[in-house]
């Protein structure tokens, strides 16, 4: 599916420099709008609804189900985890790459070593009065530096469809409120300098995420992990 190419590399690279590093440096977050266009943004929400429509995307799970609070009241998203090379994510595929090479180009002006992402993250929130309790990505340290969200939604009217993302940046009591509206690109660190919440949302809301990892991080807590379940299999063996 040949898209018009919207963006040129020059393009990225002035939204780089100019717009995602000095933002990011200076208030922990980023936010660019239009950034595929609305051919190439369409076509990317053509096939997140189509993900919806076929029942692809499943209740968010919750880290160890807490017991007696109601699910929904914590997350009430329903998500597909995507690498893009399944078939009808030929425009998330398309997208990812963009994002990528966007990052890629900031890489090295934020000191991080990020070399790797996770899978991107399709996520709808039914419109059901739910939302995203507050809380941190990456709170003990697991590798993931930027969290990096693609809204897709037409005229959201935050008033009546709520759905605003509320970050709490850390050290300030000022918030940022950041509509989920469509063909917007949303980065931010992903530790504790950024809690956020989804506010109630009453309207269908859909949203693509990706974890950049700082590879040094990520490297450090896979080997904390593979300690952690040696000792534990360890006092396994040695107590069965
Ligand atoms: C699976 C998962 C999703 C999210 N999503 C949001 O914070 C919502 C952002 C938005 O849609 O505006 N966060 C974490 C820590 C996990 Br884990
Ligand atoms: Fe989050």
């Amino acid at each position: 599916m040949p898209f018009i190419e919207h963006v040129s590399d020059t393009d990225l690279e002035r939204l780089a420099l100019e717009r995602v590093v000095p933002s990011l440096l200076a208030h922990g977050f980023s936010c660019v709008d239009g950034l595929l266009g609305d051919l190439a943004g369409g076509a990317v929400l053509d096939q997140v609804k189509e993900m919806h429509r076929s029942g692809v995307l499943q209740d968010g799970r919750l880290a160890g189900s807490v017991p007696g609070i109601h699910r929904r009241s914590i997350r009430g998203d329903k998500i597909a985890w995507v690498s893009g090379t399944e078939r009808g994510c030929e425009a998330i595929s398309f997208l990812l790459n963009l994002i990528d090479k966007l990052i890629s180009m900031c890489a090295n002006r934020l000191g991080n070593t990020i070399r790797e992402r996770s899978k991107a993250m399709v996520a709808c929130y039914p419109g059901n009065g739910a939302g995203y309790v507050k809380h941190v990505d990456n709170p003990n340290c697991d590798g993931r530096r930027i969290t990096c969200i693609y809204y897709l939604n037409k005229n959201w009217n935050a008033k009546e469809n709520g759905g605003v993302l509320r970050i709490f940046p850390e050290g300030t009591s000022c918030v940022a409120d950041i509509q989920p509206l469509f063909d917007r690109l949303l980065f931010f660190w992903s530790d504790r300098r950024n809690p956020h919440e989804v506010q109630p949302c009453y309207a269908t809301r859909y949203a693509i995420t990706v974890w950049y990892f700082d590879s040094e991080e990520r490297a450090e807590a896979k080997r904390r992990f593979r300690d952690l379940t040696a000792s534990t299999e360890k006092q396994g063996n040695s107590s069965s």
